[in-house]
């Protein structure tokens, strides 16, 4: 599989402009998309991170680390995924970045997900839907997800998130409505985001092979 995440992750450089900032994801499919933006660092004009991860291997290709907050709307975002619908809404946080990259997905004007053909998927819900929450509220979060979804809410234990929250993977869901989920679980006092991307899709998917496919 990481040979079709270098293949997805080289193809989205095409979508990389002259003199842009380029929203970076996390990630081993970002990993090769990094890489490949460090070899035309020259020609962009930095990039925003999604984690300490991503950040520090942006910088050690020389690529300036830009402050969301210090720009506008981003042209563009690269970033992966654990599993993507035909609808190409997502389920993303299995690095335990998925507030930062919902942050950034929500700035960009073109969201480029790069995934291995083993992402897609017709209904999400096989891998396990992440969750940041709140450490105070992790069990009435759990026990709120449990009445809200009846999937089984697994405290990541030891994974601190780079906002220094904690992470509730939910197991044995089929979300036929990504929608309805989000909103539902957006709602629970305690969770900071939800790793459903289903109210802002990704609008590009390319997947990884030989040639990439592009959706
Ligand atoms: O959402 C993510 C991190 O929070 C990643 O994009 C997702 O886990 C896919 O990772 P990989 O490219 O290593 O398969």
């Amino acid at each position: 599989m990481s040979e079709a995440k270098r293949l997805a992750g080289e193809k989205a450089i095409e979508y990389v402009e002259e003199g842009m900032i380029v929203g970076v994801g996390t990630g081993s499919t970002v990993g090769y998309f990094i890489d490949a933006l460090g070899r035309i660092r020259d020609r962009i004009a930095g990039a925003v991170s999604s984690s300490e991860q991503s950040s520090e291997r942006l910088r050690s290709h020389g690529i300036e680390v830009v402050d969301l907050n210090a720009i506008g709307p981003l042209p563009l975002y690269v970033d992966g995924a654990d599993e993507c619908d035909p609808q190409k809404r997502l389920i993303k946080g299995g690095g335990a970045a998925l507030t930062r990259e919902k942050i950034i997905a929500e700035a960009s004007t073109r969201f480029v997900c790069i995934i291995d053909p083993a992402k897609r998927v017709r209904v999400l819900g096989r891998f396990p839907l992440p969750v940041e929450v709140i450490p105070m509220a992790r069990s009435l979060v759990a026990r709120a997800i449990l009445a809200a979804t009846g999937g089984q809410p697994v405290w990541r234990e030891g994974v601190v998130t780079d906002n220094g929250n904690w992470i509730l993977d939910i197991h044995g869901l089929s979300i036929t409505d990504p929608m309805v989920v989000e909103r539902e679980l957006n709602q629970i006092p305690g969770v900071v985001a939800v790793g459903l991307f289903a109210r802002r899709p990704a609008d590009v998917v390319i997947v990884g092979g030989e040639p990439p496919q592009i959706l």
